[in-house]
């Protein structure tokens, strides 16, 4: 059987991912020419590599046109409900980290946790006329983490495409729900963490497709203890 394999074609996670499949002994050579979406692997007849953005290998290890990718675990359970059905973690790959975290003003002085941030949520609409607003591009995270795991309903998210952290002091949202490395672009920003705020510490993983046709299947195996042992 042939495995599909897909890398990040650009952004943050690309170089770190190569190198690792490189350490992996799985050397990437590009199959036609240099901007090719395809590779394949030296030695290794029975896995094809595909190059897509971050987000795309999430998507498409969901819909199981991919076999494996190398993509942030934030994307994943974002992009896909109840992702542990779906996909299997099959390493954590030790770049590419960020933490996805709850951010207020810092001028909220008296909103340290998720409790404190419940009571500003149901008394909102009283004291300013509207339910609470969130920035976000991370949808399912902010529900989850803010209806399912704290019991808090009253808050509407508004969708945020880029400079989230922007969406405070232009009015465009109350708090945000975002990903920090340094947290020097909260800070920027005037907003701080809340003590219980950390929805999820994501890093880059190689995640497996739950497919039957893995069961049993060695060049799934050997894949997966390829990269482990580049760790
Ligand atoms: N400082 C950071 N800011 C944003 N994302 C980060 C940061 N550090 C690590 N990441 C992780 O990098 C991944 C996103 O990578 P990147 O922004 O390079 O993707 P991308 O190429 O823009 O993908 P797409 O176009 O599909 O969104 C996410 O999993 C995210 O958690
Ligand atoms: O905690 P920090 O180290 O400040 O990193 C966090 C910031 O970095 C990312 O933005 P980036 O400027 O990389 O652009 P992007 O949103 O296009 O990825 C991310 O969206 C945050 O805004």
């Amino acid at each position: 059987m042939t495995i599909t394999i897909a890398l990040p074609s650009k952004g943050r996670m690309k170089d770190d991912a190569s190198a690792l499949f490189e350490r992996a002994g799985m050397r990437i050579i590009a199959v036609g020419n240099d901007r090719s979406y395809r590779g394949r692997v030296e030695g290794w007849d029975d896995v094809e590599i595909a190059f897509l953005s971050a987000t795309e290998i999430s998507r498409e290890l969901g819909s199981g046109t991919i076999d494996f990718g190398v993509t942030g675990e934030d994307l994943v359970r974002e992009g896909l409900a109840e992702a542990d059905k779906r996909v299997e973690f099959s390493a954590r790959l030790g770049f590419g980290r960020a933490d996805v975290v709850v951010a207020v003003p810092e001028i909220w002085l008296d909103v340290d946790t998720m409790a404190d941030l419940g009571d500003v949520a149901a008394d909102f609409r009283a004291r300013h006329g509207r339910r609470l607003t969130i920035a976000t591009k991370y949808w399912r995270l902010t529900q989850q983490f803010f209806s399912s795991q704290h019991g808090i309903q009253l808050y509407r998210i508004v969708e945020s495409l880029g400079a989230t952290e922007g969406a405070p002091a232009s009015g465009s949202a109350d708090i945000i729900v975002d990903i920090t490395s340094t947290g020097s672009t909260l800070r920027a920003n005037h907003l701080r963490v809340l003590n219980d705020g950390v929805i999820l510490r994501s890093q880059a993983c190689l995640v497996r497709a739950r497919k039957e046709s893995h069961a049993g299947e060695p060049s799934v195996a050997r894949v997966i203890e390829a990269v482990r042992s580049a760790l």
